[in-house]
């Protein structure tokens, strides 16, 4: 009898301890430390397989492994022995296509200060639903701009927790820092990725523009961080109109002869009159520059394929925006199409779309420079006076295929574009490809599904309403987002933790 009792008593107890053995031995390794809310798969040891696997030595059918957030194998389907997989998780995805996540190495994430335009958990939660895993945000827009190692750590506590991918900064180099090389160190001690400048005014106040002087003086202190500088080059000439003001500032003709080719050529002329010394054997070695955001394909390109001729370290980006839409098509008053430099016509996109295949132009960015709704004066319509920036993080992935396609753009190329070379110029070394040992930031997507950007479609930056690609059917379709092996988005949801991790330069 009392054997019996005795039994009982220790029965609950037994189960109790072969629960906890179970947890800590049996189950996936997340229940252990991981939060498992960073992920949407319960696992951080799995395969993934796919037949469209974009790798460096081309697209390959097969099966990546991936251990603790890092790429730990990478098998061709011929070559997958089905003892290798059975003790781990399989995550079949059949046809659609695997890649590395994209890195946007130009958003304007507004915070802190001024979050109600976008936001780190908006601005990422877009990103995440794009496919892109790491963005690097820069220094204005926010309030304080990103100027010193205190503004720095501003945006760092402003960041904590609060990132669903990987978010690294950009400083500001500004009259204020460019002539004190110590302040620079200080700012690029403290883990900014590298430097940006403006050559005109930025639309912020506190975010003043630099002369050639600043931009040298700046890239001598980069030289020995071989860190970048990028800069926005547009330089303020005599335009065909001053302001405009005697043309209907609802045209947007009108807004673009307020900023003619010759801003952008001007900059670029002057810029390059210093990037020599970022050759091999220069004063500047080390140093490197990046012009962002290259609107004009005539002869701001032509100045930038003789510096590179030459051997300045220097890259060149353009968006998606550029190549998407022409100033033929902006309609009367539609000012979610207004950004700096300004769209220009059809023929020139056709130069852009000529100058992305032949590789000239190195890299896409979104320039994701949003604001809030009543800034665009969408009502209104003035296209002088509406904020100049284009909401469009989500979709760059499906609107680079959708609008490349025609000129047979590849999968690899689109990894060059926005993995790869990306991933060197911010010296994100352990990202931007697939291959064994590399964080496992990922993309999973179908091109060839198509999707139409109406009122039902869900889109996670802050204000919807203004961005350009409304009202677009497009294809290429995000399914899954993986970074640092944890699954942030899958078919429209995210996981519920904001897990990214910040980027910092050692
Ligand atoms: N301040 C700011 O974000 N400016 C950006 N907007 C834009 O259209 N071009 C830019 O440089
Ligand atoms: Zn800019
Ligand atoms: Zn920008």
């Amino acid at each position: 009898m009392e054997r019996t009792l005795l039994q009982w008593r220790l029965l609950p107890l037994l189960a109790l301890i072969a629960a906890l053995l179970y947890i800590f031995f049996a189950s996936p390794r997340s229940f252990q430390g991981n939060n498992k809310k960073c992920s949407l798969l319960p696992h951080d040891h799995y395969w993934i397989s796919s037949k469209r696997i974009v790798t460096p030595d081309g697209v390959i059918s097969g099966s990546v492994e991936v251990d603790g957030g890092i790429i730990v194998s990478l098998v061709k389907e011929v070559d997958w022995h089905k003892s290798q997989r059975s003790r781990v998780k399989v995550i079949d995805y059949g046809e659609a296509v695997l890649m590395p996540g994209l890195i946007d190495v130009h958003a304007h994430l507004d915070d802190p200060g001024r979050s109600e335009w976008e936001g780190f958990p908006s601005g990422t939660k877009a990103a995440a639903a794009g496919g892109i895993t790491t963005l690097v945000d820069m220094p204005l827009n926010s309030c304080p701009s990103t100027v010193s190692p205190e503004t720095l750590k501003l945006k760092i506590e402003a960041a904590k927790n609060r990132i669903h991918v990987n978010v690294g900064f950009w400083g500001g180099l500004v009259p204020d820092n460019a002539l004190n090389s110590s302040a620079l160190e200080s700012l690029l001690d403290a883990g900014v990725l590298g430097l940006k400048s403006f050559m005109c005014p930025s639309g912020i106040n506190d975010f003043p523009m630099t002369n050639i002087t600043h931009i040298k003086e700046g890239l001598s202190v980069l030289a020995k961080y071989r860190r970048p500088l990028l800069v926005h080059a547009e330089i303020e000439k005599e335009s065909e109109i001053e302001d405009g003001s005697e043309n209907d500032p609802r045209s947007y003709l009108t807004y673009l002869k307020t900023r003619p080719t010759s801003w952008e050529e001007g900059a670029i002329r002057n810029l390059l009159s210093v990037t020599e010394n970022t050759r091999i054997g220069g004063s500047a070695e080390g140093a490197h520059v990046h012009i962002v955001h290259l609107s004009d394909a005539s002869s701001s390109l032509d100045l930038i394929k003789e510096a590179k001729g030459k051997g300045d370290s220097v890259t060149v980006e353009t968006c998606p925006h550029y190549l998407a839409f022409s100033a033929e098509e902006i309609p009367e008053g539609d000012t979610r199409f207004k950004c700096s430099p300004p769209i220009r016509d059809a023929a020139n996109r056709e130069k852009l779309w000529e100058a992305m295949m032949k590789g000239d132009i190195d890299m896409l960015s979104s320039d994701h420079s949003p604001t809030k709704p009543e800034l665009k004066l969408l009502s209104d319509g003035n296209f002088l006076k509406a904020w100049g920036g284009i909401s469009s993080l989500q979709f760059v992935l499906p609107v680079t295929w959708s609008y490349g396609k025609r000129y047979g753009v590849t999968l690899e190329q689109v990894v060059s574009w926005w993995s790869d070379r990306p991933s060197k110029l911010a010296g994100l070394h352990s990202k931007g490809a697939i291959k064994v040992g590399k964080q496992a930031d990922l993309v999973v997507w179908e091109p060839e599904a198509e999707f139409e950007i109406d009122e039902e479609h869900p889109i996670h930056f802050k204000h919807p309403s203004i961005s350009a690609y409304l009202g677009r059917r497009l294809s290429g379709k995000v399914v899954s987002t993986f970074v640092r092996g944890n699954l942030v988005f899958r078919e429209g949801k995210h996981a519920s933790d904001a897990c990214g991790s910040l980027q910092l330069a050692a």
